[in-house]
């Protein structure tokens, strides 16, 4: 049988890392070789299989990658994502890197590490949602010189937990739509007495209610009819699988920055 890929998680006791350590532990051709936390987190020398609801499965949590590690993945906070890239490209070992919310600053310092190591970077790690990113991409190209003119908003649905607005997919969503169709602003939410919409703007509608996994709804409104991308995850698992078949590809490749487009060869 061939040698396991190990793979360290980064924010292990988080909600999609618990769901990652659960994955790998049961994936033949995965080893749990780390199970990372911040140096404050309180779970800190606890088995990571507990913390998962698996029971012991002999791997403490805690905060430094151990000597032979095949690729780290990372579902943390923007802090964490730029101090694990860090060392992550100072020890050439390669990223999965799946934390959104980060700034241009924190983004530049993941490019930087792409450089000196191997980088997949996406905001959604999900097959359904990289799929519909491929349609959205479609629908702008097809629809750019509408005569009538096309309106595009951007709805995205998340659990009350979540700390940064809109999601990284929905930005992502909405780069592809200007890449496409050109619009040049960006428009979170709308109050008062906005005047009539301009076709130079994409909106974001960011709702958070109870504990959604995650759900993006892409329309293109035109004169006499609509057309809506909507793709909606019903567990984080739709997330985690994804990570793990980003280690298994990035773990092979040389240094640089890779997307799911390029692990789910879309
Ligand atoms: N790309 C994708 O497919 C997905 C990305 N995400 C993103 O992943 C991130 C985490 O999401 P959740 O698991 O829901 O959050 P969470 O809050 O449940 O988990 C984050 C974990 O990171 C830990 N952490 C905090 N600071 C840290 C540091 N400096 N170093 C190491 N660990 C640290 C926390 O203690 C916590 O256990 C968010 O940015 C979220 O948007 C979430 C789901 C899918
Ligand atoms: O925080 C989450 O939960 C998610 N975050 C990612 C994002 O911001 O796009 C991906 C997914 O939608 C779940």
């Amino acid at each position: 049988m061939a040698v396991p890929i190990r793979i360290a998680i980064h924010g292990a006791a988080g909600r999609m890392g618990q769901r990652l350590v659960a994955l790998t532990h049961v994936d033949p051709e995965l080893e749990l070789a780390a199970a990372l936390e911040s140096a404050s987190s309180p779970v800190l020398g606890q088995d990571a299989g507990e913390i998962a609801g698996l029971g012991k499965i002999g791997v403490e949590i805690t905060t430094s990658i151990p000597e032979h590690v095949d690729a780290v993945i990372d579902f943390s906070v923007p802090e964490g994502a730029v101090a694990i890239a860090g060392v992550c490209a100072e020890r050439q070992i390669p990223l999965v890197e799946a934390t959104t919310g980060l700034s241009d600053e924190q983004r530049q310092v993941i490019l930087e590490a792409a450089q000196l190591t191997p980088v997949v970077m996406a905001p959604s790690m999900s097959l359904a949602v990289n799929l519909a990113m491929k349609l959205v991409a479609e629908a702008g190209k097809a629809l750019k010189n509408l005569p009538g003119g096309v309106d595009v908003e951007i709805v995205e649905r998340h659990h009350r937990f979540k700390e940064d607005a809109p999601s990284g997919t929905a930005l992502k969503f909405g780069e592809i739509v200007a890449t496409e169709m050109g619009q040049s602003e960006h428009k979170h939410g709308r109050e008062g007495m906005t005047g009539q919409r301009s076709q130079s703007e994409i909106g974001y509608h960011a709702l958070r209610t109870g504990d959604n996994v995650g759900e993006h709804q892409i329309i293109f409104g035109m004169m006499g009819e609509t057309l809506e991308v909507y793709v909606r995850g019903h567990t984080r698992d739709s997330y985690a699988y994804g990570a793990l078949a980003a280690a298994k590809f990035v773990a092979t490749q040389g240094a640089g920055l890779y997307t799911m487009k390029d692990v789910l060869d879309i």
